[in-house]
């Protein structure tokens, strides 16, 4: 049986790959033209590890939600094959705990009689058991004291965290997220990240969309970069970023000075502008370029080493800014 097995009406043009246990889900080919014409994912080719926290990063409207829905099975792809958990995916989805439009939550009932509501409309799920799985779920996303408060006077960290919740109502070995942070304050969103980071540190793979990149920074072991539908990169964080080279960054009122010494130190790409200097730090040690510095009677402000972002990474590799805020 062919790990790909979710064939759409035309086909990819490529072979399957070969079923790859390691990963929760593989995406080849993977296309989404709307009527009209509007090609939302174009030739998609994912590949999620297990246990992965992986950040679908990419402005708005750059296919994220598409693709998300074509996994869950709510939208059928043009072309293209996929697979979740090594499964055909009608046969994975009750292993895949989602969150794509938040449930709607009756505010004037308690997060655990709306869990319970949730519940029963789910035909797959098993009546004598909903009580208890309501209390786990709770629990996992920190809501057991509040599981009897009524909703409206839960805080938005904590309706998202009852919208996750109702998407852990089952085991669950991957949890599909479409932009969990979305519209929180600051504090639901501190919430909502250590949330994610606890789910994966169970052992649940976690594939989080965001068009944030500081938030898929600090919150994702891998990421996808998405623009205008196509995958730009992938690879965990750290591999994305390994191209780019750390900078040392000088603050100082004599500019012109300071890149003359980060010259003579053989530091190349050095730039100065307004009262900041640049350069690649290569293998130098930022305490010898500052001694050096210092030495030449340069003021130094600030001094610091500056590791490449997944915003370079995206500059880098299309040329543009990503045009979000946060
Ligand atoms: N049902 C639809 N019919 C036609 N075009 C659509 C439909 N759904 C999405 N699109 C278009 O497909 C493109 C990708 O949209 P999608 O919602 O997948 O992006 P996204 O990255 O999730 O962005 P956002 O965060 O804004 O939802 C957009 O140009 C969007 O307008």
């Amino acid at each position: 049986m062919s790990a790909l097995t979710q064939e759409a009406g035309l086909p990819s043009g490529a072979a399957p790959p070969a079923p790859d246990p390691a990963a929760a889900i593989v995406t080849r080919g993977l296309t989404k033209r709307f009527r009209g014409g509007q090609v939302a994912v174009d030739a998609l080719d994912l590949t999620v590890p297990r246990g992965a926290v992986f950040g679908f990063l990419g402005p708005n409207g750059s296919g994220k939600t598409t693709t998300i829905r074509m996994l869950l099975g709510l939208v059928t792809p043009t072309a293209g094959r996929f697979s979740v958990l090594g499964l055909p995916p009608a046969q994975a989805l009750t292993r895949v705990g989602a969150l794509v439009e938040g449930p709607a939550f009756y505010p004037y009932l308690s997060g655990a009689a709306n869990l319970l509501r949730f519940d029963a409309a789910d035909p797959a799920a098993e009546r004598g058991t909903a009580r208890r799985r309501v209390a786990a779920a709770l629990d996992r996303v920190g809501l057991a004291a509040a599981a009897g408060k009524r909703y409206r006077a839960y805080s938005l960290g904590m309706r998202q965290r009852l919208a996750i919740a109702a998407a852990l109502l089952g085991p669950r070995e991957l949890l599909i997220l479409d932009e969990p942070t979305n519209g929180l304050d600051p504090q639901g969103t501190r919430e909502v990240r250590a949330l994610v980071k606890e789910i994966a540190a169970e052992g649940t793979t976690v594939f989080v969309s965001s068009h944030l990149l500081a938030e898929v920074e600090q919150m994702c072991t891998h990421a996808a970069i998405m623009r205008a539908g196509r995958l730009v990169a992938q690879g965990t964080i750290a591999s994305l970023s390994a191209g780019r080279v750390p900078l040392i960054r000088v603050e100082t009122p004599d500019a012109a000075a300071a890149a003359r010494v980060l010259g003579t130190l053989g530091l190349a790409a050095v730039r100065a502008e307004g009262d900041e200097v640049t350069a690649e730090l290569g293998a130098a040690r930022p305490e010898t370029i500052n001694a050096a510095l210092v030495g030449q009677e340069v003021a130094v402000r600030g001094l610091a080493v500056v590791r490449p972002s997944l915003e370079d990474v995206f500059v880098g590799l299309t040329g543009e800014g990503f045009d979000v805020d946060g």
